[in-house]
């Protein structure tokens, strides 16, 4: 099985192609779903974020306010980092158990939609890198425009991740989306192209029936990401602000 990595910066149009691709069949595991899920009322992550938070991080329905939280989060690096801690391990588990429901099923390419792949690393971990472009300043006016925020609160959230021009290095399919919706769907049929290619004929069915076969294959394909070089380290911040 094919495991893609879906990646882009904040608001590039990751989950747009992700929707697309779920209505062509192809299975999603969503990062950002993944997140939420693992901050809900009755997990260990929700109970961390409340004691450092305070009770004042809540809505009156007991659920946490994303809104309050991202306010503080992306403002503060020390915070952001101290809560990406605390969630993304229960995201990567998450998403391990994704990827193996899916192989189980037979699923011959399975795609992972996260937004920090590259920041995190775990582009080394995929078979393909498939990045979401579109200039950064389209990418500021799509944010505003879908979270109703202002240029200083999406430049804030848009700050917190790798640039989005620095995560084109990594990439084995780049879908361009600084046109309209109808050239993103084109956009998106040439990377479902690819992605046939890619997966390779009938390799797929051998690795999944006989799974040395496929462990082989798979080790094979992520050992040169594995001594590939990091493409310049990522500080947090954009670069120039
Ligand atoms: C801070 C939180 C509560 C804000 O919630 P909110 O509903 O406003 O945003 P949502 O979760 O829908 O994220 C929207 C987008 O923000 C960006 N983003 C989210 N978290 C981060 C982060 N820690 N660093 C950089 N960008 C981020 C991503 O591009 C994401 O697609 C939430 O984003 C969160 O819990 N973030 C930490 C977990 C995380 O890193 N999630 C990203 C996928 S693993
Ligand atoms: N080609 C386009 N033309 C106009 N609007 C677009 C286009 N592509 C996406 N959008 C809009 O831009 C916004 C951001 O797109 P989307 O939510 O798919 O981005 P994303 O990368 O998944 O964001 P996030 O990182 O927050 O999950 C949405 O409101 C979407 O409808």
């Amino acid at each position: 099985m094919l495991v893609v990595g879906l990646t882009g910066g904040i608001a590039t149009g990751k989950s747009t192609v992700s929707s697309l691709l779920k209505a062509r069949g192809y299975p999603i595991i969503d990062a950002d779903v993944l997140a939420r899920e693992a901050v809900l009322p009755g997990t260990s992550a929700y109970a961390a974020i409340v004691k450092t938070f305070g009770k004042e991080i809540l809505q009156s329905d007991g659920y946490l306010d994303r809104k309050k939280l991202g306010a503080a989060v992306f403002s503060d690096e020390g915070k952001r980092k101290w809560l990406n801690g605390i969630v993304h391990p229960a995201v990567r588990r998450a998403m391990v158990w994704g990827v193996i429901r899916a192989w189980v099923r037979g699923e011959k390419v399975c795609i992972v939609d996260v937004p920090l792949l590259i920041e995190t690393g775990l582009w080394k971990w995929v078979g393909k890198v498939v990045v979401v472009y579109t200039s950064a300043e389209i990418q500021l006016q799509r944010l505003m425009k879908r979270d109703g925020s202002t240029r200083e609160e999406a430049s804030s959230r848009l700050n917190s991740q790798l640039p989005i021009a620095e995560k084109l290095p990594y990439a084995d399919h780049v879908v361009e989306n600084s046109g309209t919706l109808m050239e993103l769907e084109g956009e998106t049929q040439l990377l479902i192209n690819r992605l046939d290619r890619d997966s390779g004929g009938l390799t797929w069915l051998l690795c999944w029936l006989i799974p040395p076969i496929g462990i082989f294959f798979g080790l094979k394909s992520l050992t040169p990401r594995w001594l590939k070089k990091e493409k310049g380290r990522f500080s947090g911040k954009r670069r120039g602000s």
